[in-house]
């Protein structure tokens, strides 16, 4: 094939446009509504697009739900409505309105006898803050992308995500003050044991010295992986006040002997050595491509030979969980003002092209949650 020349698409692409260009004629929209054979593939794309619609009113409803702590009352004990909008403040019809869309979306439901329990999604919520954290915390996400054109043309930055973020666009992020960094630190280590329950199902961390996590927040990974493997040695990387939160937790919990922690800028200061395993957790998905290659190039010189890297975090093309990366990561990054959700394989590239000898990816439990890649130094 000549050099810019299109392909011609193949069969499938031919099928695909064939199949849309049907779809998009009313007429045949309407004959396969009411069609036997077609009318159940009609009911579930129009199912789909509503589902589309309605997306936002479905997580306000979570969002009620949650701000009334709903599931940790109805975790309690089953309540009658009259007791639960006595309890919460909420006018009577009101929690019946509340209680019955919570239940068409699986997160209550009501019993023969009348009182609410917890839906199959309501029990899913309870002994998990963390997913409670960030339904509080799409308010700001929502805010951002309430006029999602005007964000997909603005420049960068200059709205309530970036803001949070304050790392993201701080031209001296090592110079960020405590308030600056206290929100979102303490969001990361809320979410975080769902995110370490993953990794430490995946990988064994007892077969290392010493775990160097960088951007590794307040310690909330290191401290569960610490528990998991009790005679490893901790260091971690991160902003100068982030790192005090991080030293902080090391020593209420004990582990201050076990340690060390560096406040710094990664894009700029060279990573500390000592480490025969790097860990990027929920780090590299939100910067941009020059940032996370200049860490992985940091990484591959701070580790000796025969050394490792381990990243964690969400990612694209997840199969069975699509929105996910290019849909939900990909605006919420896009609100934050860096980075981009990546697929395994664009890491596996970077991981090469930085100087890994090899990578693979890990299988997690819930790939949604988090995804594994570990790369290893050659021994040489
Ligand atoms: C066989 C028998 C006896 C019983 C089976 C019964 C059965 C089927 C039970 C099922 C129970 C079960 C296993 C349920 C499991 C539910 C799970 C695992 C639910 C998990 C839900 C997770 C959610 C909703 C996670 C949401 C995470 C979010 C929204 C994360 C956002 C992260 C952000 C925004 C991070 C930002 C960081 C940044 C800035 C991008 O770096
Ligand atoms: C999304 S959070 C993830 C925190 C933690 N790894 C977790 O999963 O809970 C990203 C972390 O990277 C840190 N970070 C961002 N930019 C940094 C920089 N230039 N130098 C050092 N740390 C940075 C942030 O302070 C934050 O703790």
């Amino acid at each position: 094939m000549q050099a810019g020349a299109v392909p011609a698409p193949g069969l499938m692409d031919r099928f695909r446009a064939w199949r849309e260009g049907v779809t998009a004629n009313p007429g045949f929209r309407a004959w396969a509504a009411r069609f036997p054979l077609t009318r159940p593939m009609a009911r579930r794309r129009a199912r789909q697009l509503f589902d589309l619609c309605a997306g936002f009113v479905y997580s306000q409803v979570l969002a009620a739900c949650v701000k009334l702590r709903l599931f940790e009352i109805l975790h309690e004990a089953p309540a009658s409505e009259a007791a639960l909008a006595l309890r919460l403040a909420v006018p009577p019809e009101a929690m019946a309105r509340l209680l019955a869309a919570a239940a068409a979306l699986d997160l209550t439901r009501r019993r023969a006898d009348g009182l609410w329990v917890l839906g199959p999604l309501g029990a899913a919520m309870i002994g998990n803050p963390g997913i409670a954290a960030m339904v509080e915390h799409h308010a700001l996400l929502y805010a951002d992308l309430a006029d999602p054109v005007a964000l997909l043309r603005r420049e960068r930055g200059g709205n309530a995500l970036s803001a949070y973020w304050a790392y993201a666009g701080a031209a001296q992020p090592e110079a960020l003050g405590a308030e600056r960094v206290a929100d979102y630190s303490a969001l990361m280590a809320a979410s975080q044991p769902m995110v370490a329950a993953e990794v430490l199902a995946s990988y064994d961390f007892r077969r290392h010295r010493v775990l160097l996590d960088v951007g590794g927040g307040e310690g909330a990974f290191l401290s569960e992986v610490a528990a998991a493997a009790p005679d490893l040695r901790l260091m971690l990387f991160d902003l100068p006040q982030v790192a005090a939160r991080a030293s902080a937790r090391f020593a209420a919990r004990g582990l201050a002997g076990r340690a060390q922690v560096f406040g710094g800028d990664f894009s700029a200061d060279p990573l500390p050595k000592g480490a025969d395993l790097i860990s990027f957790v929920r780090v590299l998905h939100d910067h941009d491509d020059a940032v996370v290659m200049g860490l992985l190039r940091a990484a591959r010189a701070a580790l000796p030979p025969g050394g490792r890297l381990l990243i964690a975090e969400p990612m694209a093309g997840t199969s069975g969980a699509e929105p996910m990366g290019e849909a939900y990561f990909g605006f919420y990054l896009l609100a934050m003002g860096r980075g981009r959700p990546r697929r395994p394989e664009e890491l596996h590239a970077m991981l090469s092209e930085a100087g890994f000898a090899a990578s693979r990816a890990l299988p997690t439990p819930t790939p949604l949650l988090t995804r594994l890649i570990v790369a290893d130094v050659s021994n040489s």
